[in-house]
């Protein structure tokens, strides 16, 4: 049997303002134990056990003009709790408050264990603490007592912000026309009193236009800040990524701390963290709770970057996915369901199924080494291990030469030319328009785009897809679940591809499976799932649509590395 916690502070106190109802308080290294104390005439007594991990902070504080001299500790939880409108728990917010009289002689009762919420922790033993004299504090002034409270609350909630800084230098960069366009108040109603309440103080930078964040991270005195937070979809953190990877010292300035608040349609990265963190999934702004929870812990972990080099030699830094194909066309040509906000995806997908397209072009990839692969890993049955033919070789590919897609009975009819005709305004205006980054580790798996790929490399055979697509984090939007076995720093490409012949209803079936991220289990023939390091993918067709992490990139040749751990960001 696990052994009684030990009990570090006990005290009894007077509620909330106004209220006559006392409290027994105990304080353990993981819990903060309350039980209301019997009167006269009173019928249910309540108490409650909260869990110090769930605490982002606590004050204390002295009592208002009638409060006779009084002073008061606070303390703010974060519990996870199961809604009615929602079968999975969720963080909702707690505050206890207790008032430290003036000094007089305490009422005495036996310590009685209070109601324990049930949910939460394995059973365990009642707390009961062998008779033992009560240990008499030494006398305080209530406010001293309050704060000695407020500190010992604060100092076993587990706020780690160690690595980065005590007080914590937060710039918060929120972009207002993400998502619904509903980001700022969204901060102003479930961020902002929570990051009070952990007692970080933060400078909020409302972007004005694009590349406005990019900018700044480029060429700001990094010193001033200890996080640099974005409250946005997924491109926003792309700006800051790319805006750091730009600098002259981009190697220190990628070690900022990085913290993401989901204010976007896709919170892809959002939805990974909180996946990692072990708990059920949450979208909207249950998801943003728990976003803000872990930027209060502050709890700072590597993530992977994967450098994009385009055949403009240009080259990027990614952190969530690289896509060709369907998922691409859909990421883009959605934007017209913005005002939808999630489910504009899916809207995107309905739409797109309708005029489902091939995409012609070729793929190839440098397989993760055999001993990291999980046997969950397909290998690919059509795909070669071999240098590109002479005749295929990029250089020689006559890009206009494009092919078009034959397929099985029931395949797409439509070819790539025109899948760049979407009507769509916001996303396609913005195209990133960065200059190169010549900064960054060097890309040592990478030969130039118009040399053959090393013999290492896997060629696919097929030249017929209906999307590729590389993941490095385990969501591609908030509600769907790509690379279900990726972590935050696994070195991994998770790469998945779709060769064309594939039926509509079996690509719907593929991303409804994909919202519990059980569609790489299908055992779909037309589906590859394959761990790579490194992969190169070159389109025959002239114009097409390739984002990098959501957002619109050049078109035409392109090949990617990942650089394990190469950032820094707060998830737990
Ligand atoms: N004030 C602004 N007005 C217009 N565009 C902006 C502004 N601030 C930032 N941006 C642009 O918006 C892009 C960010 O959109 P972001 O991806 O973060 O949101 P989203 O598209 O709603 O979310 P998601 O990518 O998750 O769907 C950035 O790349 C930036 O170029």
């Amino acid at each position: 049997m696990d052994p009684l916690p030990r009990v570090h502070m006990r005290g009894e106190f007077a509620g909330r303002p106004g209220r006559k109802v006392r409290y027994a308080v105990s304080l353990t290294e993981e819990e903060l134990t309350f039980q209301q104390l019997k009167t006269a005439g009173a019928a249910a007594r309540s108490g409650a056990v909260l869990h110090l991990r769930d605490c982002v902070g606590s004050r204390a504080f002295r009592g208002g003009g009638g409060g006779g001299g009084g002073a008061y500790f606070s303390a703010y939880f974060y519990p996870r709790r199961r809604r009615w409108t929602s079968p999975a728990e969720s963080r909702q917010r707690t505050e206890v408050c207790f008032r430290v009289e003036p000094h007089r002689e305490p009422h005495r009762e036996p310590h009685r264990e209070p109601h324990r919420e049930p949910h939460r922790e394995p059973h365990r033993e009642p707390h009961r603490e062998p008779h033992r004299e009560p240990h008499r504090e030494p006398h305080r002034e209530p406010l001293e007592e309050a704060e000695r409270w407020a500190r010992a609350i604060g100092a076993r909630s587990g706020v780690l912000y160690r690595e980065v800084g005590w007080p914590c230098r937060m710039l918060l960069l929120l972009n207002p026309r993400s998502g619904k366009g509903h980001a700022l108040s969204l901060f102003t109603s479930h961020v902002q009193h929570m990051l009070n309440e952990a007692g970080i103080r933060f400078t909020l930078i409302v972007t004005k236009q694009q590349n406005h964040a990019r900018d700044l991270v480029r060429e700001a005195d990094l010193s001033q800040w200890d996080v640099l937070v974005i409250m946005s979809g997924d491109g926003l953190l792309f700006e800051v990524v790319n805006g750091l990877m730009e600098r002259e010292d981009w190697e220190d300035a990628i070690q900022t701390p990085l913290g993401i608040l989901p204010g976007g349609s896709g919170n892809a990265l959002a939805a990974s963290i909180h996946r990692y963190s072990g708990f059920q999934p949450v979208s909207g702004e249950q998801l943003l709770v728990s976003c803000s929870f872990m930027l209060c812990k502050g709890v700072v972990s590597r993530m992977d970057l994967t450098s994009v080099c385009m055949g403009s030699s240009r080259r990027l830094f990614s952190f969530l996915s690289l896509a060709w194909g369907f998922v691409a066309d859909v990421d883009i040509e959605s934007e017209k369901y913005r005002h939808m906000g999630a489910a504009r995806f899916t809207m995107g997908t309905l739409v797109r199924l309708a005029s489902l397209r091939v995409y012609q072009g070729r793929l190839a990839y440098l397989p993760a080494q055999e001993s990291s692969l999980s046997p969950s890993v397909t290998a690919p049955p059509s795909a070669t291990h071999t240098d590109m033919s002479p005749e295929l070789q990029p250089s020689t590919l006559g890009f206009s030469s494009m092919r078009h897609s034959v397929g099985n009975s029931q395949s797409l009819g439509h070819t790539l030319h025109d899948s760049c005709n979407s009507n769509n305004s916001y996303k396609a205006e913005r195209r990133d328009t960065c200059s190169v980054s010549s900064h960054g580790p060097p890309d040592s798996l990478l030969v130039p785009l118009d040399q053959p790929v090393p013999s290492t490399w896997t060629v696919v055979q097929e030249e017929s897809f209906v999307l590729v697509l590389a993941m490095y984090q385990s969501h591609l939007a908030e509600d769907l679940v790509g690379a279900p076995s990726s972590a935050l720093e696994d070195g991994i490409i998770h790469l998945i591809y779709v060769k064309a012949g594939i039926s509509r209803s079996a690509l719907l079936r593929l991303f409804l499976a994909m919202e519990k991220g059980t569609h790489l289990a299908t055992s779909c023939p037309h589906v590859v799932y394959v761990k790579v390091r490194a992969l190169r993918l070159e389109p025959y067709s002239p114009k097409g649509t390739i984002t990098v992490d959501g957002e619109l990139v050049d078109y035409g040749p392109v090949q990617a590395q990942i650089h394990s751990g190469l950032a820094r960001l707060i998830a737990s």
